[in-house]
């Protein structure tokens, strides 16, 4: 803490733009005391994360303890004028300490008397917001007079992110300051606020501007009282329908919530500042924040945070990591095959502002292709609103179409996405290894096909990698990526700084049939299926799953992706169709329990949504409301009949059971053949890439904290009444943490030898 001379302001000053007014956010003008004065408490530490590339953590008790004796002695100082509560290198405050809450000690640490004391002060205070003022910082800021933004200050409350709400008085301050509606979608979304394009009536002033600001005393008149500065004694701006809209305003919060309670407690906490004096308000968001801090979610929201971040470092069992691989820029980047996933990565590239050429195999799948990435791109130039132009993707500069091959011979990346044919995605691979210049990198869009038989196709397998994209690309933040035995570190980091410039999250994991997100599916969708022999509903199993808090069940899933995918690959495996080998019986295969149904249903031309029929039936084909089908319930019976399958009930518990914990279980045997480095990443997959509920932390986490005796002790029972299902038969990782003592899961992978890559 120390006070800062005229200089130091100005230095701080040419850094900032004035806003003034208020149209969509909520600065106020800035009004600042005359010359000579200020008084800068150093960053808002500790809260105050200085973000990359290092953490600037300082315990919040110094912090808090610093703020409090600064304030007292500006108040106390008669050669201070004004207060000025600023952020170091260029960063306001990333609020509290998210690692802190899980903390005891730091629960009785409170942010909403310090911002009392700000606002009580009798010098105007003066919030300066450069970088990011999230969460705490946020709030702090609002107990400021005044607040005075950089344009691209990024602001937001995201604490219902982390599964919490803004507890330093943030829910009764903000709708005072920018009206109901306003607050609510802040704090019930966590969105973080922009003004790199100012809102109208923003005033953006040059920097001279900015100068005289600070040394004319333009804005705040000597002796101007500070009381309507001081938001804890304004009223919440009235609405004429405050009741309905608040009543239509739980309505989507809850509907967005998936079962999350973060978001209706922080509608409840917005809800008492319209009701209540701010005293007593304050009191109700306490309340609720006790509620959420113990909830469970918070804890699991959390770990989602962290967990996000970890796998950014990743590293492979051969000790490659991103500590000494470095990506190479991509410039140029090229998608084969205009088919959903090509389309949605074309848009995604686009999105990014890389230059991409679209190669389709001639031209009337060019055509239908193009058209097809023009519309997507409509639309997402209509949402991005002034940045629309940008994009610019009539330009051919920026993306070009072509059937020519001869046309990616510059570029940096290729990105194959024609369907799931080994054979196909050979040939192609073996002709890019011809025409692409040497350092180009290839990548397929695989959710499944063997990244070493691909790469064996071309004379560069060190530059191959799998970038498999979740439907639709373009909005999926998932991008699992897949090395093989020869990838290079540097084509990993290439394709891990692909993803954040996609903005997507990109999660390494090692080459085996399915990877690991569509390998811990498989066992869940059997058990899905064997449900339905077995005496249950697609409706019935899906609401379960649904309940649990995924967007979608799995029957729903199917239909919406098609049925007639898994369908070709489960020929391609020769599971089913003319390679099959003759008398093989109907649900058997090598052995284990295999259930026919779903090929039954594409036998019968049911596809899903696709055709208006699948598990569901449609209002037409392409329809997407889901009724139960009479016809599929008396299906299910004949075919239970056929093959003397004894029905009986299946309540709610055996269905997330058998679904949830089969998939868990597949997770602990990819972690033990070293897939996949840590169950953050298996948790990061299933949130970003399969709708997993995030309160609900990802697979591993949930089996922790559900405990995984208890999982090891399901398992046994169901794989006893169904011997024949190797889903069900417990992981010996499993069993091995279980004899352990079940430590928990950040210890799991110090009980594995060393893993190996599987293929
Ligand atoms: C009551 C509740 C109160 C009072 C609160 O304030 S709750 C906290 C509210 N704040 C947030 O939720 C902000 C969370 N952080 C972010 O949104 C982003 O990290 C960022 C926008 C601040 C920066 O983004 P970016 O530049 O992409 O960097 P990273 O996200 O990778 O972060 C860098 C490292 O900082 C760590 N970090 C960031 N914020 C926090 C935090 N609030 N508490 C603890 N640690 C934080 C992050 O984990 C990264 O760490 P490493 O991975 O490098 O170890």
């Amino acid at each position: 803490m120390s006070i800062h001379t005229h200089t130091h302001i100005y230095k701080l000053a040419s850094k900032l733009h004035v806003q003034s007014g208020y149209t969509v956010i909520f600065f106020k003008y800035l009004i600042c005391k005359n010359t000579i004065y200020t008084f800068i408490v150093p960053f808002l530490i500790s809260m105050l994360i200085l973000c990359q590339p290092h953490l600037l953590l300082v315990s919040v008790e110094i912090f808090l303890q610093a703020l409090e004796d600064g304030l007292k002695r500006a108040d106390a100082d008669p050669s201070v004028k004004a207060v000025m509560i600023c952020g170091e290198n260029g960063k306001f405050s990333a609020g509290a300490d998210i690692k802190g809450f899980s903390s005891p000690k730091r629960r009785g640490i409170a942010l909403g008397p310090i911002v009392s004391l700000i606002e009580r002060s009798e010098k105007p205070v003066v919030a300066a917001i450069e970088g990011v003022a999230l969460g705490g910082g946020l709030e702090v800021a609002l107990g400021c007079h005044y607040r005075i933004a950089h344009v691209k200050a990024r602001m937001g409350l995201p604490e219902v992110t982390i599964g919490l709400l803004p507890g330093a008085e943030g829910t009764q301050r903000l709708p005072r300051l920018v009206g109901v509606p306003a607050a609510l979608d802040m704090i019930t979304t966590g969105k973080v606020l922009c003004l790199v394009i100012p809102p109208k009536g923003v005033k953006i002033c040059s920097l001279p501007d900015v100068d005289a600001l600070f040394c004319n005393s333009i804005f705040l008149p000597p002796g101007q009282p500070l009381g309507p500065r001081r938001l804890s004694l304004k009223p919440v701006p009235k609405l004429p329908n405050m009741e309905a809209f608040l009543s239509e305003a739980l309505v989507k919060v809850k509907k967005q919530a998936h079962g999350c309670l973060a978001p209706e407690l922080c509608f409840q906490a917005v809800k008492a500042a319209t009701e209540q004096p701010f005293a007593d308000g304050v009191r109700r968001e306490q309340e609720l924040f006790n509620v959420l801090l113990t909830s469970g979610q918070a804890q699991a929201l959390q770990y989602a945070f962290f967990a996000e971040r970890a796998v950014q470092k990743w590293t492979t069992p051969s000790g490659a990591s991103w500590k000494s691989a470095s990506p190479q820029p991509i410039h140029k980047a090229a998608v084969i095959g205009l088919g959903t996933m090509g389309r949605g990565i074309v848009t995604s590239l686009v999105k990014a502002k890389i230059p991409v050429v679209a190669l389709e195999q001639d031209l009337e799948y060019l055509n239908m292709g193009r058209k097809a990435v023009m519309f997507l791109l409509e639309r997402e130039a209509m949402k991005m609103e002034q940045g629309a132009q940008t994009l610019d993707f009539h330009n051919p500069a920026r993306l070009q179409f072509t059937v020519d091959f001869d046309v990616l011979r510059d570029v940096d990346l290729v990105i194959e996405a024609v369907f799931e044919n080994m054979a196909l995605k050979k040939e192609i691979f073996h002709k890019l290894s011809r025409i692409c210049k040497p350092g180009a990198f290839l990548c397929t869009n695989t959710s499944a096909l063997n990244i070493n038989e691909i790469a064996s196709a071309t004379s560069r397998p060190q530059q191959v990698i799998g970038t498999h994209f979740f439907s639709p690309a373009h909005v999926m933040k998932l991008l699992e990526i897949i090395y093989g035995h020869h990838t290079s570190p540097t084509t990993i980091a290439t394709a891990m700084q692909l993803a954040k410039v996609l903005k997507k999250v990109g999660v390494v994991v090692g080459n085996c049939f399915g990877f690991a997100g569509n390998r811990m599916m498989f066992p869940y969708a059997q058990q899905a299926v064997f449900l339905l022999e077995e005496g249950s509903r697609p409706e019935a199993v899906d609401q379960v799953i649904e309940d649990f808090g995924f967007r979608i069940g799995p029957f729903r899933m199917s239909d919406l992706a098609g049925l007639d995918v898994g369908w070709r690959s489960r020929k391609g495996q020769g599971l089913t169709g003319p390679s099959l080998p003759p008398g093989t019986p109907a649900r058997q295969r090598h052995g284990h329990r295999y259930s026919p149904l779903p090929d039954l249903l594409c036998e019968n031309g049911r596809f899903g949504q696709k055709t208006g029929k699948g598990w569901y039936q449609y209002e037409k084909a392409g329809g997407r409301t889901a009724k139960p089908d009479p016809w599929l319930h008396s299906f299910l019976s004949q075919y239970r009949d056929t093959h003397r399958i004894k029905t009986r009930f299946i309540d709610q518990e055996e269905i997330l059971e058998r679904c949830l914990f089969s998939l868990i279980n597949e997770g602990f045997d990819i972690l033990a053949e070293g897939i996949a480095s840590g169950p953050e990443h298996l948790d990061v997959i299933y949130i970003n890439g399969y709708g997993w509920p995030k309160h609900r932390g990802g697979p591993m986490f949930y089996a922790s904290t559900v405990g995984l005796s208890r999982i090891l002790a399901k398992l046994q029972k169901y794989s006893e009444a169904h011997p024949d299902v190797p889903g069900l038969q417990p992981s010996a990782f499993l069993k091995k943490l279980v004899a352990m003592g079940n430590p928990p899961l950040k210890e799991w992978m110090s009980y594995l030898s060393r893993p190996n890559n599987k293929l």
